[in-house]
């Protein structure tokens, strides 16, 4: 059976990545394809419930408190639940799954708690065998890093929770953390190929409908795009 084409958005905190996905899923819409959004971690169900003991600081204070190969499986656990309850059903009957985060993030925000480099790829061999091959989630046809400078995107983060009143994570508040994992996306995207589309410039963000054609373009030879940006 041909199955549908999985997409991933990654990025760091607070870098555009619901935002983007939002914009690529209405304009598929537009194009009359069949497409569906996830995201991950999946708060809302109850799947998710390690996940935000572990962000929420239950376990300690700091990322670097909890041991990659134990968060990476809360993160995976939630997945599987996601995946069998709600999107592999779409993926078996052939439509697009754009997935805002996705084993990617595991592959960076817990591969930099560990800091040498043999240790490292040995956990990324472990990640890829646990969640692609024990537990049988499909691995992506594409993905797509949103490359936003650390310090613009912790001014969006700023900027949000002043709106919504949101807390931040025991990520979210570790700066140092967070430039630990920017320079690992890069590094990844590098390795695996993964699109880079740069999202900001002289310290601000660019518009989100020019980052948003950026990422149209680069998914065109996956997602067979008929036509330029609209
Ligand atoms: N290119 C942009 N220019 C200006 N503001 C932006 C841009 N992209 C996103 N934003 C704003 O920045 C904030 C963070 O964006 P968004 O929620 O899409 O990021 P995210 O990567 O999904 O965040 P998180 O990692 O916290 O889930 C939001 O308030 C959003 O409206
Ligand atoms: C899915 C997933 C996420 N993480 C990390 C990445 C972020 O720092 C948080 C989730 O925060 P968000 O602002 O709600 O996106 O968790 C991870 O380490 N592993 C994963 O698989």
């Amino acid at each position: 059976m041909t199955k549908g084409k999985l997409i991933i958005i990654e990025a760091g905190d607070g870098s555009g990545k619901a935002t983007q996905t939002r914009e690529l899923c209405a304009h598929l819409e537009r194009e009359g394809r069949r497409v569906h959004r996830v995201s991950f971690p999946d708060y809302a169900s109850e799947s998710s419930a390690l996940v935000r003991m572990y962000l929420s600081g239950a376990f300690g204070g700091h990322a670097d408190d909890v041991n990659p190969y134990a968060a990476s499986a809360f993160f995976a656990v939630d997945r599987y639940a996601s995946y069998r309850t709600t999107w592999k059903k779409w993926h078996d009957a052939g439509d697009i799954i754009l997935a805002d985060r996705y084993t990617t993030s595991n592959m960076v925000h817990q591969a930099v708690k560990i800091r040498g480099a043999r240790e490292r790829e040995a956990f990324l061999d472990w990640l890829y065998d646990f969640e692609f091959r024990k537990m049988g989630l499909p691995v992506p046809d594409a993905v797509v890093f949103l490359d936003m400078a650390p310090e613009v995107a912790d001014r969006l983060i700023a900027a949000r929770a002043a709106k919504t009143g949101a807390r931040e994570d025991i990520h979210e508040r570790d700066k140092e953390y967070l430039a630990r994992c920017h320079a690992a996306y890069l590094a990844l995207a590098e390795k695996y190929g993964w699109a880079r589309i740069p999202c900001s410039e002289g310290g601000a963000p660019r518009p989100v409908a020019a980052i948003h054609e950026d990422v149209w373009r680069a998914l065109a030879p996956v997602l067979g795009n008929q036509e330029e940006t609209k």
